[in-house]
């Protein structure tokens, strides 16, 4: 077992393998992975090897092309490994099983919020195994072991399912880990229950600046920069480092490329009649103003919308540039692929103007802050066309 064992023998290997609520999406999904980085360093701290298992990508809601093979993604498809791993020990989940032995998780902590909510209204930190509040979505097979979606991989087993209830910030579950867990693999599933440990702190932008993108999408979008949007790191002053650690662009030193960044988030976000989405007639009116006051002439659109959506966009826009990806790079590069050059992009572009509390426009924010994008070129948004009270994002100043 693990607890403390480290300081007398030598060390035995901690797994910490986690998922997220099906629903959410790819970059929800990625503000999670900050929080069990985070907690796998304060594991490490005790002094035992701790390891993150990357949970492979697959079976996401929004990831819809048709025929497009997207599940048992490795992290190493979208980011650079050797750049989380300068952060954090980080393992994809094959090289888990081959390590473990076989595709057997030891305990599965299914995290759920308190049933009785916050008492009386006051919040505090706190842990405990409970009941299962929701269907457990694992069952026994005739064995004893436990079945779930396990990211697609039919032939994982878990050989215990627990409910914990948890309130509170990643590193609550840490002491739970190191006191009661004697087994060398254990899954948070609903991981995203845990809150940050320290939201925009140094440790949440080590973190997020190690999730440097992978490689060929960087490269792709460098080349679409290029090509259409007469947009080079040389001229726009954003030399990339591969190596995180020397990345430390001051804020306003980047230029950016001629052009308009623009994230306009659809579907989901417009099925709900939201106050803050805009109609596409507002959007473009929107752009067409930032585009005589920045004096630009391009404007690159990143957007999800569907079919019927991107006809009326197109007949109001007829000059806006998009990444259309061909069939055959689409089957390559995946939603996901695809999704990270849409943000690399809009990164990349002068002014940038993404929408209200979407966790893709935030990505965007930041990767733009770590290139060193004077704020006010970054945090930006559309507001409804009725919207009352637009407020805009809030600046997270990245720190060193
Ligand atoms: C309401 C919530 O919204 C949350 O979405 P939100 O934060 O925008 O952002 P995401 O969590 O990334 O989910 C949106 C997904 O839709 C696709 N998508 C959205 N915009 C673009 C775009 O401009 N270009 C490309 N290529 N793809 C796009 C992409 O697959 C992305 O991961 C969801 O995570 C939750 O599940 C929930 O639906």
């Amino acid at each position: 077992f693990l607890c403390g064992v480290c300081m007398f023998s030598p060390c035995l290997r901690g797994y910490l393998l986690y998922d997220v609520n099906p629903p959410e999406g790819f970059n929800l999904r990625r503000d999670v992975y900050i929080r069990m980085a985070s907690m796998v360093k304060t594991l490490r701290k005790e002094g035992d090897d701790w390891v993150l298992v990357l949970p492979p990508w697959g079976r996401l809601y929004h990831w819809q092309s048709p025929n497009v093979h997207q599940v048992h993604i490795p992290w190493g498809e979208f980011f650079s490994l050797t750049s989380l791993q300068a952060n954090v020990p980080v393992i994809e989940y094959e090289e888990f099983i081959a390590e473990n032995g076989g595709p057997f998780i030891d305990q599965v902590l299914v995290l759920q919020n308190y049933a009785e909510g916050w008492t009386d209204g006051k919040w505090e930190e706190k842990v405990d195994e409970r009941p299962c509040v929701d269907k457990l979505m694992y069952s026994k097979d005739k064995q004893g072991y436990y079945r779930g979606w396990f990211w697609g991989y039919e032939e994982t087993r878990a050989r215990n399912v627990t409910c914990i209830s948890a309130q509170g910030h990643a590193s609550i579950m840490a002491p739970v880990l190191q006191k009661n867990i004697t087994v060398t693999s254990v899954m948070l599933d609903r991981a995203e229950t845990l809150l940050h440990d320290h939201y925009a702190g140094k440790d949440y932008w080590d973190t997020r600046r190690s999730m440097v993108f992978a490689k060929h999408l960087r490269l792709i979008g460098d080349g679409f920069r290029e090509k259409y949007l007469n947009s080079t790191d040389d001229r726009d002053h954003t030399i990339y480092s591969e190596d995180w650690t020397r990345m430390k662009a001051k804020l306003g030193s980047a230029k950016g490329g001629p052009y308009l960044g623009v994230h306009l988030r659809r579907k989901d976000f417009i099925w709900g009649h939201r106050e803050d989405v805009p109609s596409l007639k507002g959007a473009v009116k929107k752009m067409r103003s930032l585009m005589k006051k920045h004096k630009l002439d391009t404007v690159f659109v990143a957007t999800d919308a569907d079919e019927e959506e991107l006809r009326e966009l197109k007949g109001l826009l007829p000059d806006m540039v998009r990444f259309e990806p061909s069939r055959e790079d689409l089957e390559l590069l995946k939603d996901g692929g695809v999704a990270i050059i849409d943000q690399w992009i809009c990164a990349h572009a002068r002014f940038f103007i993404g929408t209200s509390v979407s966790t893709f426009s935030f990505r965007i924010h930041e990767e733009r802050e770590i290139l060193g994008f004077d704020p006010k070129a970054t945090y930006n948004r559309f507001c409804g066309d009725t919207e009352k009270d637009c407020e805009q994002p809030t600046h997270w100043k990245i720190v060193f």
